[in-house]
């Protein structure tokens, strides 16, 4: 059955890992930039997430799964490198908990994709479970392709269309402008660190005049 894809919003949600490894650190870095509410129950975490702890990041339960450490999680990921514990964590959840179990693909309400992060500009990549490794080599294929200029690009993008939105201009005009607004050039610009020259055409679309006659 296909997943659906969507973007989700984790903001001080509470989220719980057990097992405190290479995949679960993994996991939790993609996590807490979201500003999710992590606790992970792990006997031993790796370096990174003990110095996560350190920072106040995370909640680190250093002992083994119990059953109602499920209790109150949103989302659950179970990626210790024990199947059987795996599975107690999944037979501990409730319908309603979002869970991911890292070696049974076949047991995930959700799976995780490979990301191409570009500040609010993400491109998620899913091979449906098939082949995590082909979705891996797709992601840095493509950061190749969307250099990081898109994070400034995609947050200019943003301003600009808000502010059209905003105005008072016919919605003709406002499509047309956003249209327009898609055009190379600014990606182009932005790439090179035009800002100003980017800016002022922005302001010469928004306002049908050169942004300098003002
Ligand atoms: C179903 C899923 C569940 C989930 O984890 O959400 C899952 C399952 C499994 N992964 C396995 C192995 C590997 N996974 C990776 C890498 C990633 N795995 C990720 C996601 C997913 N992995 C979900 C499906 C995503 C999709 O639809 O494609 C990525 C994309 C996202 C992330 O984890 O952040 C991340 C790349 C991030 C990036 O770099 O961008 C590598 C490569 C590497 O580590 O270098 C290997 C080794 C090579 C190989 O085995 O192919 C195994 C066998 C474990 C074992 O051997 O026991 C299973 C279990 C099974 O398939 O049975
Ligand atoms: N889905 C994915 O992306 C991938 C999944 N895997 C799977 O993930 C598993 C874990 O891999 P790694 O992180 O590399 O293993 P790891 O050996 O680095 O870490 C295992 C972690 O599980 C913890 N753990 C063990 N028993 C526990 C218990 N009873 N309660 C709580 N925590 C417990 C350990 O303390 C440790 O922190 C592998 O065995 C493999 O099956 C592997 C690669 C990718």
């Amino acid at each position: 059955m296909r997943h659906y894809p969507m973007m989700v919003a984790l903001h001080q949600k509470r989220c719980l890992v057990v097992g405190g490894g290479q995949v679960a650190e993994r996991k939790i870095q993609s996590l807490l930039d979201t500003g999710a509410d992590v606790t992970v129950i792990a006997p031993s975490c790796t370096a990174k997430l003990e110095a996560w702890s350190g920072e106040g990041l995370i909640d680190i339960a250093r002992r083994p799964f119990e059953q109602e450490d499920v209790v109150h999680a949103v989302l659950i990921i179970a990626a210790t490198d024990d199947p059987e514990v795996n599975l107690a964590v999944h037979a501990a959840c409730q319908p309603h908990q979002w869970v991911n179990i890292v070696d049974r693909p076949d047991l995930c309400t959700f799976t995780v994709p490979a990301v191409v992060e570009r500040g609010d500009m993400q491109i998620a990549i899913s091979t449906g479970g098939n082949n995590p490794g082909l979705a891996k080599k797709l992601r840095r294929q493509l950061e190749e392709w969307f250099g990081p200029e898109y994070g400034a690009y995609t947050q200019f993008l943003g301003d600009v269309r808000q502010r059209v939105l905003r105005s008072n201009l016919a919605e003709s005009q406002k499509r047309a402008i956003l249209i327009e607004l898609l055009d190379d050039r600014f990606l182009l610009w932005t790439r090179s660190g035009e800002f100003e020259r980017r800016d002022q055409e922005a302001e010469r679309l928004l306002h049908g005049r050169d942004a300098t006659d003002q």
